[in-house]
């Protein structure tokens, strides 16, 4: 096959170029277009359809279809009529036009023709080429599969590449997002090292300006260095200089010393030579010496033996301490601060300072100064931090005492809230190591007493009572809840301080403490009725003890009172009213009673009252009577409770100074305690048949005119006798209960009036020393009276406070104390006993018998004393006599 002809096509549609039939030449035809110039407008529509313009050549590049549209348009005009004169110049455009029409026509034809032929000859040679190409295709079928095989396998070939491109794809995919991330890491990193690379400019900058600074520096410092060096260039030879000039004067010096040196040696030598001589002097002091010491070693190991002893004696007389205390009868004082509440620990405390022998230092942080700090010493200051158990093992032996036959008293004082009942009964009776005295004591009694089960058999009996407002309550006994008792003379046989209360006995700690949650809710339910007033009545748990010896059956008998007082602050009148000022004023009564009673017996008065208040006379077993007695003095440590410490404190430093004498173990044999029984009742026929033999002796005395001065004393100490008589009489009567009782102050007015008609009625009226006496007599006991003579006893009783009351009981006490003093004297004579018993056999014996007139003379003179005194002594000094009045304390004295 043979290249292909070349069909050229021009841009004319192949119908080639125009050509004149006339004159086709070129110069001609430019010639022809020249005259077109005349006809503008055919020369425009030529421009604006072929877009030459005066040049004819450029019509061969002109389109066949512009060339027909300007004919066409020239043509169209000439029909129309529009244009009948066509110009010649146009005419000869349109034969060129024409012209060219025609030429390429012809050629185009002829380019038909040969392609024509080019064609068929072409179809020939395919023609051909099919023959043979479907000869060859028979013959290579299998070829042919080959190539299809071959083509399915590119066709594979395809796909997978396909997906590997696919995969590529991907790889790409995921490159490119890697690239963009790059990229943006690549933009962030270059944005920060651009970044860096500013700050890093800016140090730059810094450390450069920096480091022209520290180079003006050190150019400064060089300069002052350079400055310095020359300095002390000059300085160093200064100091050359100086070392030189030194250098000879220690030259100098070393010569002196070499010279100082050798006269030093040769006064060496010489003192060698001394030492020597020295030496055999100190050699023989030495055995001089030697000897002294040796005897002053024989000495010293005496003094060594004595100290070692002397700690021995110490502890030996720390007990003979104890026991002279015993002896005394000391009323011991442990004092016990109570710890800061929960919510108070940031309190100011007025506890300086506890001293381990019972130092206590008090201060009033409020006013401080060298007078804000008190000094007290008690038996023992047991600190806030002190534990149940400790208190109760310094109160152990007291308790334990009780079992052999001693009376014991423990109360617990202070003001409300201070620890009164935390130390007595504790705060939580379920919890053996909250246990207060109470529980430990009776628990530790049980515990003895069985150990002594084999030789003493034991009873014990508990009974509680409240004394609240001058009334006395058995908190033990239900059925009769709101029973008033009566109190009993503690030395009535039974020894039952108040004998109405139940006794209760008990066998082991669990009946107490059973015992003692029913006195507890027995006054509590009190407590609801009347208000809270634990705090403002006294409770007293007393167990008594007594033990038989099995062997000689004798009896000892002991009583442990066990006293949880009311607050002991004063309560101001002018605050309290109705009520609550009943309840301050027989409180405040009461612990003054109890003051009085420590007081009297601490002056060792022959009287002591105890009658001014129920409480006394409860106590009055275990206070003197040769008891043991501890009070509790507990504190509130808190600043605001100052003032009440200090009372408190003081209170307790009087206490800690009363001696109650010796105690006494209440030991009896039967034979004794029969006689002791026996006794009792003599004292009462005693005392009647003393009465009626004074009343007869008045009698006789009044019968007789010509009585003297002197004899009508003696009468009138039977009149005062007399009076003593009646206190007596009261003082052992289960009736009398109160120093104001009715009966006891009747008895003295009708005493008194009995005697005052007798002697108003005998001359001896006119004696002046008797009408004195009488009139003192008569004053005192118009108080008594409450107030019936008009005296001036009215006013003084119609005041009814607390200081009338006083008075009164002084008064009372003045009398009193002769029955009291009698009252010892008859228990502890034999004589006076047997004189009593004689008395009780001869009760119906007229007046006239005569009685032996020594020993009248002595129970006289026991009851008669005071009154021998007082005839001489003026009514204003007498006044002083009565024991109370002598011992009596301001009211406010605790
Ligand atoms: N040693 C102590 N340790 C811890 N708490 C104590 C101590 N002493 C007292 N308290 C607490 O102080 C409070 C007052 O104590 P308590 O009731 O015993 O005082 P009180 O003097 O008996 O008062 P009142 O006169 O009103 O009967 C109670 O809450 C008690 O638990």
């Amino acid at each position: 096959m043979g290249p292909e002809p070349e069909v050229s096509e021009s841009g004319n549609g192949g119908l080639g170029t125009l050509k004149e039939d006339s004159d086709d030449t070129i110069p001609g035809r430019i010639e022809a277009f020249n005259g077109l110039s005349e006809g503008s407008y055919f020369s425009d529509v030529l421009q604006a359809k072929c877009g030459h313009y005066g040049d004819i050549p450029s019509l061969e590049n002109t389109s066949t279809q512009s060339l027909f549209t300007v004919t066409n348009m020239i043509l169209d005009e000439c029909v129309e009529g529009k244009n009948e004169n066509i110009p010649q110049r146009v005419a000869s455009i349109l034969k060129l036009v024409m012209l060219e029409i025609q030429e390429r026509v012809s050629k185009q034809a002829q380019n038909m023709r040969k392609q024509s032929t080019l064609y068929n000859s072409r179809e020939e040679r395919y023609q051909s080429k099919i023959r043979a190409l479907e000869t060859l295709a028979t013959g290579t079928t299998e070829e042919n599969e080959v190539v299809m095989n071959q083509l399915r396998q590119m066709k594979l070939e395809k796909t997978k590449i396909e997906e590997v491109l696919k995969l590529e794809q991907h790889d790409l995919t995921i490159l490119r997002q890697e690239k963009d991330r790059c990229e943006s890491l690549i933009l962030s990193l270059e944005e920060e090292i651009r970044l860096t690379k500013q700050d890093y400019e800016e140090k730059c900058f810094q450390l450069e300006a920096r480091a022209e600074e520290t180079k003006d520096k050190l150019l400064k410092k060089i300069l002052e260095l350079e400055r310095l060096l020359t300095d002390s260039r000059n300085k160093v030879k200064e100091l050359e200089d100086f070392s030189e000039s030194k250098f000879l004067r220690w030259k100098r010096k070393e010569h002196g010393y070499r010279h100082f040196i050798d006269s030093q040696f040769e006064s060496l030598q010489d003192l060698r030579l001394a030492s020597e001589s020295i030496k055999q002097e100190v050699s023989k002091i030495k055995n001089v010496y030697a000897e002294e010491f040796y005897h002053f070693g024989v000495n010293i190991k005496g003094l060594i033996d004595a100290a070692q002893n002397y700690h021995s004696v110490l502890e030996e007389n720390r007990k003979l301490y104890n026991e002279v205390q015993d002896l005394k009868g000391n009323i011991r004082v442990y004092c016990r601060i109570r710890p800061f509440l929960p919510g108070q620990s940031r309190k100011q405390t007025t506890i300086q300072y506890i001293g381990e022998n019972g130092e206590l230092v008090v201060i009033n942080p409020l006013k401080p100064g060298k007078d804000s700090h008190r000094l007290f010493k008690f038996n023992k200051v047991f600190g806030p931090a002190s534990t149940q158990e400790e208190v109760f093992r310094d109160t152990q032996p007291l308790i334990r005492s009780v079992l052999d036959g001693y009376n014991v008293c423990i109360f617990a004082y202070g003001q409300t809230g201070s620890g009164k009942t935390y130390t007595m009964t504790g705060p939580n009776a379920t919890s053996i190591v909250d246990w207060g005295v109470n529980y430990r004591a009776l628990n530790d009694l049980f515990n003895i007493s069985q150990n002594r089960h084999s030789s003493i058999a034991y009873e014990v009996g508990v009974q509680m009572v409240e004394i609240y407002n001058e009334q006395v309550r058995d908190l033990l006994c239900n059925d009769s809840f709101q029973k008033r008792l009566g109190i009993w003379n503690s030395s009535q046989p039974n020894g039952l301080a108040v004998p109405d209360a139940s006794m209760h006995p008990v066998k082991s700690t669990s009946d107490v403490l059973e015992l003692m949650n029913i006195g507890l809710m027995n006054r509590a339910v009190g407590a609801t009725a009347l208000n809270e007033r634990s705090s403002r009545s006294h409770s007293i748990l007393t167990v008594h003890v007594r033990g038989t010896d099995l062997e000689t059956n004798a009896v000892l008998r002991g009583c442990l009172h066990l006293v949880d007082l009311a607050g002991s602050e004063r309560v101001d009148r002018s605050e309290a009213t109705g009520d609550r000022l009943r309840e301050a004023q027989h409180i405040n009564r009461s612990l003054s009673a109890l003051g009085d009673v420590i007081f009297a017996l601490a002056q060792k008065n022959p009287h002591v009252p105890y009658r001014n208040s129920k409480l006394t006379q409860v106590l009055q077993s275990s206070l003197g009577g040769q008891a043991k007695a501890l009070m509790f003095v507990q504190l509130n440590p808190d600043v605001e409770s100052y003032s009440e410490t200090i009372s408190t404190l003081k209170f307790a430093e009087r206490v800690s100074g009363v001696e109650l004498g010796a105690a006494r173990s209440n030991k009896e044999g039967r034979g004794v305690r029969e006689l002791m029984e026996q006794v009792a009742t003599l004292k009462d026929a005693v005392s009647k048949k003393d009465e009626e033999i004074v009343r007869l002796r008045l009698l006789k005395t009044n019968g007789n005119s010509s009585i003297g001065v002197g004899r009508s004393s003696q009468q009138l100490s039977g009149v005062k006798s007399s009076d003593g008589k009646a206190a007596f009489d009261m003082d052992n009567s289960s009736e009398y209960s109160d120093k104001h009782s009715d009966a006891g102050s009747q008895q003295s007015v009708d005493d008194f009036r009995h005697h005052k008609e007798f002697f108003q009625q005998s001359k001896l009226a006119a004696a002046g020393g008797t009408e004195n006496y009488l009139e003192d007599v008569e004053s005192n006991l118009n108080l008594a009276d409450g107030g019936k003579s008009p005296n001036g006893g009215i006013q003084f009783l119609e005041s009814g406070d607390a200081d009338t009351d006083e008075k009164l009981s002084d008064m009372s006490d003045g009398v009193l104390s002769l029955g009291t003093q009698t009252d010892a004297s008859i228990n502890s004579i034999p004589e006076i006993a047997k004189l009593s018993a004689d008395s009780t056999e001869k009760r119906n014996v007229p007046v006239e018998l005569p009685r032996p007139p020594t020993k009248q003379g002595q129970a006289g003179s026991s009851r008669l004393s005071f009154s021998r005194s007082s005839t001489k002594v003026p009514s204003s000094k007498r006044a002083t006599l009565g024991s109370s009045s002598a011992v009596k304390l301001p009211k406010n004295w605790h």
